[in-house]
């Protein structure tokens, strides 16, 4: 008999999201103790071995819940005993800049990365499944984002690797118990103070129940879709960016005339993050002010942007500073 079809999925979409790297390389998983990093877990030590390679396992204790570094110790033994090595556990300090959750997150990020570095691991997997995904493509609906957001969570960025991004929570569920792992429930997931927890327990359910079985797995074709479309756009842009900067790293007008919307504002938002305005402030408000120097301009001086970046318009040019270099440069010109 073979193993149980969630088993077999999951052990199965880790096998897809490990192909290819080189035999030998240090794999490790990211465990919380939950059901989802659980069962990766589980599916990481059954296949790393099969295709060659090391697994190791890091769990992060942020210390914001009771008991958190006893657990911590927990998801260590269990680690340990489905044989993964190395196996750390991590304490992190958590600030509270943007909020505990997002503080949290990159405190997380952070440690995982320091982990992957000492350790010397080529990927990092993450538990993500596909109501994750849903839930990140409805949220960004609810906030009017644009296709890079609602593309969602990648399965594959950098070091990090999702290789449950296809599956569903509940599947992922059946085959962590199945593996005969107890995961751990995160009293949070419950709690619908969260924004998310609503999404999930709220929103999902009352469509699913109007429209239809299948809309978590529609959203995450949706986002699917959407990564290929914000893919496309993103080398258009990075190509375009080339045509029309020069050797000051100044945008020619014309050049940005001739682009499609869409490609523009990733000009524009590209060399504005470079300039030092940070990617998390700088909004879509931000880049149409920036545009609007290009197709709509009437002699206006400049448009300042979040982080002391000032972007003007001077002989058919886009320069970005400083505040100070470029109103320097206003004074040339008017001199
Ligand atoms: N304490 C932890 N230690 C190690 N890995 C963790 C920890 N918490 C979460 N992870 C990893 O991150 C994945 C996602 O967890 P969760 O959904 O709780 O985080 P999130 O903050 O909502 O997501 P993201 O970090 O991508 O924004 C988990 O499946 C697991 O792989």
């Amino acid at each position: 008999m073979g193993p149980d079809p969630a088993v077999a999925a999951v052990r199965s979409a880790v096998r897809e999201s490990l192909g290819g790297r080189p035999s030998g390389g240090l794999v490790l998983v990211a465990c919380s103790g939950g059901a989802d990093s659980l069962a990766l877990a589980g599916a990481l030590a059954f296949t790393a071995v099969r295709a060659g390679l090391r697994a190791g396992g890091v769990t992060v204790d942020h210390g914001l819940q009771e008991g958190s570094a006893a657990r911590a110790d927990e998801v260590v033994k269990v680690l340990r005993s489905l044989g993964l090595d190395p196996v750390e556990s991590v304490a992190v300090s958590v600030g509270r800049a943007g909020g505990p959750e997002a503080a949290a997150r990159e405190a997380r990020y952070t440690a995982l990365n320091e982990a992957a570095e000492r350790l010397g691991a080529g990927a990092v997997l993450l538990g993500h499944t596909l109501d994750d995904q849903a839930e990140t493509v409805l949220l960004g609906l609810a906030r009017g984002s644009g296709a890079r957001s609602l593309a969602g969570m990648a399965p594959c960025a950098g070091r990090y690797l999702r290789p449950f991004l296809g599956l569903t929570r509940a599947e992922v569920r059946r085959a962590c118990l199945a593996m005969g792992l107890a995961p751990w429930d995160d009293p949070h997931n419950e709690d619908t103070a969260y924004t998310r927890v609503r999404v999930r327990k709220k929103v999902l359910p009352l469509l699913e129940e109007e429209l239809g079985p299948g809309v978590s797995e529609a959203l995450a074709r949706t986002a699917a879709q959407l990564r290929e479309d914000a893919d496309a756009l993103d080398a258009w842009a990075a190509r375009a960016l080339e045509e029309a900067r020069d050797f000051d790293h100044a945008l020619d007008v014309r050049t940005l005339e001739g682009l499609p919307r869409a490609v523009r504002s990733r000009v524009l938002r590209r060399v504005a993050v470079a300039a030092g305005s940070p990617a998390g402030t700088l909004a879509s408000v931000h880049v149409a002010a920036v545009d609007r120097l290009v197709t709509a301009w009437h002699g206006q001086r400049g448009v300042d942007l979040p982080g002391g970046i000032r972007v003007i318009r001077r002989y058919g040019k886009l320069h970005f500073g400083t505040a100070e270099v470029a109103g320097s440069g206003e004074t040339r010109r008017k001199a």
